[in-house]
């Protein structure tokens, strides 16, 4: 049986003065029946870990660079992320995709450093409107799975993000119906390459305008295995909710 995840990705938002919501969150969720992960900016990871400590939040980060260390001024290594607290990595978000030219073999090498360093892999997958429009979702979603999954993906609890772009920050989601077929053909396509038992264990949440009021229905969907929010994990009000949902639903 998969443990269901309720992710919260806070993007560039949030300062110190925001971990107060972390304990907030503990406080509501004392014995969660879901796996609960915030995964704030760089900078708030040790202070949200010491946050949270001995409680029922994980953190985790938003990306990573694929070396252990060097000459790569900006940058922060899984080893580092570990060492600060985090015990998962997002990788190959559509904005970091966008913003920052990532493509599937980087965040394939990213994933596989994650992985070696001990860190749940959250490996992002999603098409643009135009993309689904044109009939390529599940060509792009193959494709973005064969190039950024790194082969150690197996037999570890790691975690692949479905997030259509056009469903990202615009309040538009998918028809349960299109998540559900996604969903489907993602587990269909990880047992052809992994085997069964890896496609059976990998979790698959949804992401894109993930809030409140649709989180039930969502949840629903067979092989939605919980959600990577935005903007609704900013707060404990909008965020408290979503995780009950998904609690309810496990
Ligand atoms: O990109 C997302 C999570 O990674 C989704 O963002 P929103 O929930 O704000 O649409």
């Amino acid at each position: 049986m998969r443990r269901k995840i309720a992710a919260g990705n806070w993007k560039m938002n949030g300062t110190g003065l925001d971990l107060a919501m972390l304990a907030d969150l503990c406080d509501r969720h004392p014995a969660p029946r879901c796996d609960i992960l915030i995964c704030p900016p760089a900078p708030l990871i040790h202070r949200a870990a010491q946050t949270v400590r001995n409680n029922t939040v994980a953190i985790g980060a938003q990306d990573c660079h694929a070396e252990p260390s060097g000459a790569h001024t900006g940058d922060v290594s899984a080893a580092m992320l570990a060492d600060a607290g985090a015990s998962a990595v997002i990788l190959g978000h559509s904005e970091r995709r966008q913003d920052h030219g990532e493509t599937d073999a980087s965040v394939r090498a990213k994933a596989q450093a994650v992985i070696a360093n001990g860190l749940t892999a959250i490996v992002c997958v999603g098409e643009t409107l135009a993309q689904r429009d044109a009939g390529d979702t599940l060509d792009l979603i193959t494709s973005q799975l064969n190039g950024s999954l790194p082969d150690t993906i197996a037999g570890h609890s790691n975690v692949i993000a479905y997030e259509p772009i056009w469903a990202i920050g615009t309040g538009r989601v998918p028809a349960a119906a299109q998540i559900g077929e996604v969903h489907a053909f993602i587990r269909s396509t990880l047992g052809q390459r992994f085997g069964p038992e890896t496609a059976a264990a990998i979790r698959l949440l949804y992401g894109g305008s993930v809030k409140a009021a649709n989180a039930a229905e969502i949840f629903s969907v067979p092989d939605v295995d919980g959600a990577l929010v935005g903007g609704a994990s900013l707060s404990v009000a909008d965020f408290s909710p979503i995780v009950s949902a998904l609690e309810a639903s496990a």
